[in-house]
This record gives C-alpha cells, structure tokens and sequence, in this order.
C-alpha cells in the first residue's frame, strides 16, 4: 500500500490544545466537534477554564503552566498523534510550554489558531483570551506550525499593522507573515462586511499564487466558534493527507452549512453555536 493511501484510510488522531466553553459552541469542546464531524478521533489538552456563554466571556481560569506540560506530555507519551490545533494559549508561559513540547514531539501536521479575543461575543476587555503583553511569543509561535488561521484583527496584530479594510490589504497583510515567519497562512473573512466571505491559503514562497476559496455570507447570528471550528476541520483533514487548500475547501463548505443550521439547536440568546452535526440530522 502507498503511503498516500495509507495516511487517508486510518482513522487521524488529532489533538487540540485550547481552553474551554462550557456552553459547547467554542473552544475545545468546538474543536472536539469538528474533529468528530470530520472522521478524526479528538483529543484534547486544555490551556484555559474559561466562564463564557454564548453572550460573552466572564472570567478566566488558568492552571499553572507545568500542569500544561504534564498533559501534553501524558498523551505524546501514549498516542501517536497525527495532527495538532493550537487554540487559545493565554499568555507567553504556555506559549512557551507548547513551543518546548512541539520541538520534541515534532508531531506531522500542526494549525495554529492565533486566538486573542472571542469576536462574536463580549465581555470585559472585549472579550479578550490573550495577554497582549505576549504578542511577541505567539508571532514566534507563528514560525513553529505548519498552518496559521488568522482573522482580519489577529492578522493585523501579528504582522503589526492596523486591521486591512478590504480583501486585498488582508491578502497582502497575510503575505508578510507567511514571508516573515516561514508558515502557510489561512487567512479568512469572516470579518469583512458585504455579502462574501472569502478565505484564501498564502505561501511563505512569493512565486506561489495566492489560493482563494470564496464564500457566500449566511445571514445569521448562529456564528460563536467558526474558527475554533475552521481550524480543526483543516487539521482533520490534512491529517488524512488533503493539500491546505482542498482541505480549506470541504471544511468551508461543511460551515457553510453548520453556520446555516446553527439556529435549529436553540442553544443561548447571544450569538448561538454553528451545528457541527449537520450533515447527520435526518439519516435516522
Ligand atoms: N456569516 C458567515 N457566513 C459564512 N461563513 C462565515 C460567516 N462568518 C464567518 N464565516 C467563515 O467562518 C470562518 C471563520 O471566520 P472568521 O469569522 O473570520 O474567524 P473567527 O471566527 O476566528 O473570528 C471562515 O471560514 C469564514 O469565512
Ligand atoms: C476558549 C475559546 N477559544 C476561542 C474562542 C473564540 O472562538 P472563535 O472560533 O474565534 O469564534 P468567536 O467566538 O470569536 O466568533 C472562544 N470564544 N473561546
């Protein structure tokens, strides 16, 4: 048997690293789903307890930083691990304990979310899940993974610009980090107004063109965790061996149709979770 055939006929096991939301749209418990929903087995190590809801973030809870390195370490010593989604890492200390943990392991696929904020919804600070002080370790985190998916805010704070205000200027923003930091940049639209939302995968190699994979924009509020969610589905899939930009296209579709049927789960009165379970309902 073929190697390629060999990497999509098992079962990845994916792991994400990231902290919690209790109320199940965002978040490692988002993570977990997403994996699921695309025929990964889904492990997790947690960064942060955070009290959130679907209206916003309360408080956050963050265990030493050598508890991160015990968990990290309990399942690298036991289960071979085919790809990692890093999510909300809180401060320079994890960044730190994940980065060592990383060099050692060296597991064969890992994503980066560089999450600092929940966007959807609010909270104090605006929702923020990332120390600021810390920008200089997650940007050098940035060069440790195979794959970073930055927002249009996150984009702007990693390569130290104010937020682009079109299509293009985000293109341009995640050419230089992929420049800058080696990684392949997923850089995604969701936040841009109109009726589109685009993502695109950017080459650190300037010669390769710029892959975009366009979007429609589903008019709802069913939108807490689409990263969270993106991110896992793309680390799933390569696992199974799919270049970054047919991953990028099946995961895209997918939460299209999460985003879409988000509103049938009734869950919270802020903006609701996507159901990673879609595709499932009505198979009986
Ligand atoms: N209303 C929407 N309709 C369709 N796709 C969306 C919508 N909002 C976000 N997305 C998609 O969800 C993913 C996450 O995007 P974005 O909102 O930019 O990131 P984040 O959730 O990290 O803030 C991207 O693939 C984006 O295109
Ligand atoms: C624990 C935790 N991690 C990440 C997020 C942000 O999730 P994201 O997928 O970026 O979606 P929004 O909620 O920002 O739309 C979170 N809320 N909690």
């Amino acid at each position: 048997m073929d190697e390629a055939k060999d990497v999509s006929s098992r079962v990845p096991r994916v792991l994400a690293v990231a902290g919690t939301d209790p109320t199940g749209g965002a978040g490692i418990q988002a993570d977990l789903k997403s994996i699921a929903a695309h025929g990964g087995y889904g492990m997790a190590v947690v960064t942060a307890l955070v009290a959130q809801n679907t209206r916003g973030v309360r408080a956050v809870h963050v265990p030493p930083p050598e508890f991160l390195a015990a968990q990290l370490r309990a399942v690298s010593d036991d289960v071979t691990i085919d790809a990692v989604k890093l999510g909300m890492l809180h401060s320079a200390p994890l960044v730190e304990v994940v980065a060592a943990w990383l060099d050692d392991v060296r597991p064969p696929v890992v994503v980066l979310d560089p999450v600092l904020a929940a966007t959807s919804t609010t909270g104090p600070g605006g929702g923020r899940l990332f120390d600021t002080a810390s920008t200089a370790a997650l940007r050098a985190m940035c060069s440790r993974v195979h794959l970073v998916t930055p927002n249009l805010p996150e984009l702007a704070v990693l390569v130290g610009e104010t937020e682009a205000q079109g299509w293009d200027a985000a293109v341009g923003q995640a050419r230089r980090l992929a420049g800058r930091t080696g990684a392949t940049v997923l850089v995604k639209g969701g936040h841009l107004g109109g009726e589109d939302s685009p993502d695109a995968i950017v080459r650190p190699d300037d010669a390769a063109p710029v892959r975009t994979v366009p979007g429609r924009r589903v008019d709802s509020t069913s939108t807490h965790g689409t990263g969270c969610s993106l991110s896992s589905a793309v680390a799933t899939l390569a696992a199974t061996g799919l270049p970054w930009v047919e991953a990028l296209s099946r995961a895209k579709a997918w939460l299209a149709g999460a985003i879409e049927q988000g509103a049938v789960l009734d869950v919270g009165s802020g903006r609701g979770p996507v159901d990673h379970f879609h595709h499932l309902r009505g198979m009986g």
